[in-house]
């Protein structure tokens, strides 16, 4: 399977504090991968670095085997990395529908009836009654949807996902769960970033978990959901509670 992405000792420094500490991994084509760790441990920031709002302080980001460390997030965008926000943002006074129109003109699209692409993102993301209502009157999950579709109507090769789930009921998140492993089966590949780890594990196939900055576990996700270390940063079980 080909690589989609390589970050290769990616640090990020804010003045003296490091965001992103040596990061380091390979992702195949087509694969599902969830990243989880505390709050302030850096995810978002890595969002940022593979996207290219923010630039590295070091190391190289390679997307599809093309060095794009240096590359602008729009042109980013334009070769088919597309990343969805914790808190959407769409344009409230457009139409759902519309919303897609301008994301599908921004990216890698190229499709050749835009349109008709639009019209099937909604029908995937569920958003197809609410097509011509004003994006502003939505409800949170559906503003989630808009955002997972408007990611989608860009072309995505790779789709960022970011803490999509937050804020969601149970039900709710079952859907979107739903919604993402179809995107997932067309062949996208993702990163989702999710503090609900049991709508990230139904979903992915690998797990990666960030602490201060530095990957401190990686693999299958219920052998690194199972690791003391990972239980003791990321639920504050420690190795002794469990011995006591
Ligand atoms: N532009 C910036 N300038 C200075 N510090 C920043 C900047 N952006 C992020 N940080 C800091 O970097 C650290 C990591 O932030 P980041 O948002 O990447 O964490 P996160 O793991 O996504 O957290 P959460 O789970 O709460 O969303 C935090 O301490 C944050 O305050």
């Amino acid at each position: 399977m080909a690589t989609i992405l390589s970050l290769s000792n990616v640090n990020k420094n804010f003045g003296a504090l490091t965001v992103s500490d040596d990061v380091t991994f390979d992702m195949p084509e087509g694969q599902a991968l969830g990243i989880i760790g505390p709050n302030g441990a850096g995810k978002s920031t890595l969002f940022n670095l593979i996207g290219g709002t923010l630039a590295v302080s070091s190391g190289t980001v390679q997307f599809a085997k093309q060095d794009v460390t240096r590359v602008p997030a729009a042109e980013r965008c334009r070769m088919g990395i597309a990343r969805s926000f914790q808190i959407p943002h769409p344009f409230v006074g457009m139409s759902v529908y519309e919303n897609l129109l301008v994301a599908s003109s921004f990216g890698n699209s190229g499709h050749h009836d835009a349109k008709a692409e639009c019209r099937d993102i909604l029908d995937r993301t569920g958003l197809l009654p609410k097509a011509n209502r004003p994006a502003g009157s939505l409800t949170l999950l559906e503003r989630k949807r808009l955002e997972l579709a408007r990611a989608l109507a860009s072309g995505p090769k790779l789709l960022l996902l970011d803490e999509i789930a937050g804020g969601l009921t149970e039900a709710e998140c079952h859907e979107l769960v739903e919604t993402i492993k179809g995107i997932r089966d067309s062949g996208v590949s993702i990163i989702w970033i999710e503090h609900i780890v049991h709508a990230l594990t139904a979903v992915v196939e690998r797990l990666i978990v960030i602490d201060f900055g530095k990957i401190v576990a990686e693999g299958e996700p219920s052998k690194v959901m199972a690791d003391p270390l990972v239980q003791e940063i990321y639920m504050g079980i420690s190795v002794d509670d469990t011995a006591a």
